[in-house]
């Protein structure tokens, strides 16, 4: 069976020359596709031709088996509604006016909304905490309540796809967690299709179903998250020199300190992140360890130590181990002590720790003293 939405060697471009060739994209009712990408590399123009605000330079576009071509604007506006960035040209007209446009398709000729209309309205901008702004001039109030309004808007269309350019660009955490929920939610009770473009990768990972890569003049990789959040995948996409993505996290850490390692952090459990954070700040090359392969400390400790001294998961740290990670304490005139609870399975840390008092070393708790 053909996918819900489907493009068909869709080529976009301005001016007849090709920006993006041959995309082709497969959606079923009720999922979210995100388009990530560097600034520059297509993602509103191809955002723009799904939908017909831009005209496509060949290929096709498929809902449900209609040939977007083959459809007009009110055809078109009962399937698809959008929210692009592009500034909306609004005269004295209230929030609520702007979201009532999304009823167009259902009014007659003179926009005249009936009580069920103004009822979604209501609803629509209840869903998204804007309500209480109703009354206020839609050119005067703050981008981010904007964005809410145009996603009222889109809502109370009643479309089966919704197409987003980058919605959480202007919103706080919370209502950038609150509209990727509200159409995670619309997603799955209403199976409505939602395709956007998000520049906040952990989001990505989390909201989406399918993840495109949008880079060069073809679309680089289409998948799942599991697929597409990789470290070389991202770093390639991005073009990453001054630091590293870290897909567990979905977050990014800043460049390694360089230079000759003088500090060793003595860490694990998540006692260590913090330290190296502080380090990596001030620019202050460093060694790590022990820490075992599955301890969320390794996780950002090989994207900023100099070294790491690492153990298999659950397993004792062995001998052979802590007598490199010691002899290299040994060349560290300063010693990071985070621990403060020590099991079977990470003792020699404590020994480590020991050595370094017996040695003579700088030993200090945090690297925020240094
Ligand atoms: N109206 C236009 N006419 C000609 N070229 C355009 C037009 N609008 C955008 N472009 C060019 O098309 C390319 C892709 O732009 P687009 O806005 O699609 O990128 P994007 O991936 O959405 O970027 P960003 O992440 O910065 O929003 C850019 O090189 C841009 O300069």
């Amino acid at each position: 069976m053909d996918a819900f939405f489907r493009t068909q060697r869709l080529t976009v471009g301005y001016n007849g020359i090709p920006l993006i060739k041959d995309i082709d994209i497969q959606l079923d009712k009720g999922q979210i596709l995100s388009l990530i990408g560097p600034n520059g590399s297509g993602k509103s123009t191809i955002l723009k031709s799904i939908t017909n605000y831009l005209k496509s330079i060949c290929g096709t576009v498929y809902i449900d088996n209609r040939c977007l071509d083959d459809m007009n604007n009110r055809d078109l506006s009962y399937e698809v509604s959008v929210v692009l960035t592009e500034k909306l040209k609004t005269e004295l007209m209230t929030c609520e006016d702007v979201v009532a446009t999304g009823r167009y398709p259902y009014t007659g000729m003179l926009g005249i909304l009936s009580p069920t209309d103004h009822v979604k309205v209501r609803d629509a901008m209840e869903l998204v905490n804007v309500w209480e702004l109703r009354d206020r001039d839609f050119t005067e109030i703050s981008d981010g309540q904007r964005q809410r309004i145009l996603l009222a808007r889109a809502i109370c269309q009643e479309p089966r796809i919704i197409v987003l350019d980058e919605p959480t660009s202007f919103l706080d955490v919370r209502y950038q967690l609150e509209l990727l929920n509200i159409l995670r939610t619309m997603a799955k009770e209403r199976d409505i299709t939602v395709i956007m473009s998000l520049h906040e990768l952990d989001l990505a990972q989390k909201v989406s179903d399918l993840v495109m890569c949008v880079k060069g003049e073809f679309v680089t990789r289409f998948g799942s998250p599991k697929e597409i959040f990789k470290k070389e995948i991202i770093s390639e996409l991005y073009e990453l020199s001054n630091g590293s993505y870290n897909p567990l996290f979905g977050s990014f850490e800043m460049q390694r300190p360089c230079g000759a390692a003088k500090v060793f952090v003595i860490a694990g459990g998540g006692t260590g992140i913090y330290e190296y954070r502080a380090l990596q700040k001030k620019q202050i090359p460093f060694v790590t360890g022990i820490l075992h392969d599955n301890d969320i400390d390794y996780q950002v400790a090989q994207d900023l130590a100099s070294e790491v001294f690492c153990e298999e998961s659950f397993t004792k740290i062995r001998q052979e181990i802590y007598d490199r990670a010691l002899k290299r304490l040994s060349s560290c005139d300063t010693v990071i002590h985070c621990l403060n609870r020590y099991g079977e399975i990470n003792e020699k840390n404590r020994q480590l720790y020991q050595e370094a008092l017996s040695l003579g070393l700088r030993v200090i708790p945090s690297a925020d003293i240094m």
